[in-house]
């Protein structure tokens, strides 16, 4: 597929022809500059934009639009503050076929989950950040989705919740594996988290490196010292750094000339 938007100050061309598949219970990280497209890349597998050519199939379905079989969850919480926790999970579950007393439970399960079950009455507003990325995993897990996305989920954390946020994420993922695409900047998170790491190249993206993470699991706090995360990490710093200088070659000679 392709992507380009146009709007009234004229035309970004997003996304060079992608061709990419992703297995049933893969994580895969995607690595790219700022503008790259990979947040595009992401909403549309979540059918909030469509592609300008090609197109996006869910276990063989063409995607029109965003569905119960992909979840989301985006850097800036995205809770109802009117709602308290539990209700804010049972919205997610309002269309599906169950008792109030299945979605209550179901809730409360996905809750527990992220271990957030004593907050389920609590508003978002007496949540800490970490807090309220936690509910949100649980808001997106809570109807099984068969992909979930992230778009920088836990950019906006600090360096000690983030962390804790990984090893939480981790954690349900090697118990409920599913198809996850996390977008970051971050290579330490993106290699520590992933299977997969994709580097995107620079604007229009396309698809730059795609690295297999061989780094056996269950993985913990130990991951992050251990010799091969830092081999991966060099690798995928020089893939990131090659874009960012072409980027900024390619600025100078149009400045140049
Ligand atoms: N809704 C939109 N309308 C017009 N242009 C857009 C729209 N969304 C994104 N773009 C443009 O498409 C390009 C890719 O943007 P995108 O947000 O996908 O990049 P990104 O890699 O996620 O960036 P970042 O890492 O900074 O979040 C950018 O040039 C951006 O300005």
């Amino acid at each position: 597929m392709t992507k380009t938007y146009t709007t009234r100050s004229g035309r970004t061309q997003a996304l060079s022809p992608i061709n990419v598949s992703f297995r049933p219970d893969e994580f895969t990280a995607i690595l790219g500059t700022s503008g790259c497209g990979k947040s595009t890349l992401l909403h549309i597998v979540a059918g909030l934009e469509q592609p300008s050519t090609g197109h996006i199939e869910v276990n063989g379905t063409a995607v029109s639009g965003p569905g119960r079989d992909r979840g989301m969850v985006f850097q800036n919480y995205t809770l109802f503050p009117w709602l308290t926790v539990q209700q804010n999970v049972e919205f997610a579950l309002r269309d599906l076929p169950m008792s109030r007393r299945k979605r209550h439970d179901q809730a409360r399960e996905y809750l527990g989950l992220v271990g957030m079950e004593a907050f389920a009455a609590a508003h978002p507003s007496e949540l800490s950040g970490g807090m309220r990325q936690r509910v949100a995993i649980a808001r997106a897990l809570s109807y099984q989705p068969r992909v979930l996305l992230m778009d920088e989920p836990f950019g906006a954390l600090d360096a000690q919740t983030r962390q804790g946020m990984q090893m939480l994420l981790t954690r349900v993922w090697e118990e409920h594996r599913m198809s996850v695409l996390f977008v970051t900047h971050d290579i330490e998170e993106a290699v520590c988290l992933s299977d997969r790491v994709i580097v995107m190249s620079r604007r229009p993206g396309a698809i730059k490196a795609d690295l297999a993470i061989d780094i056996p699991r269950p993985r913990g706090i130990d991951t992050l010292t251990s010799a091969e995360l830092n081999g991966y990490k060099a690798e995928l710093l020089q893939l990131i750094r090659e874009e960012a200088d072409d980027a900024q070659t390619a600025a100078s000679a149009k400045r140049a000339g």
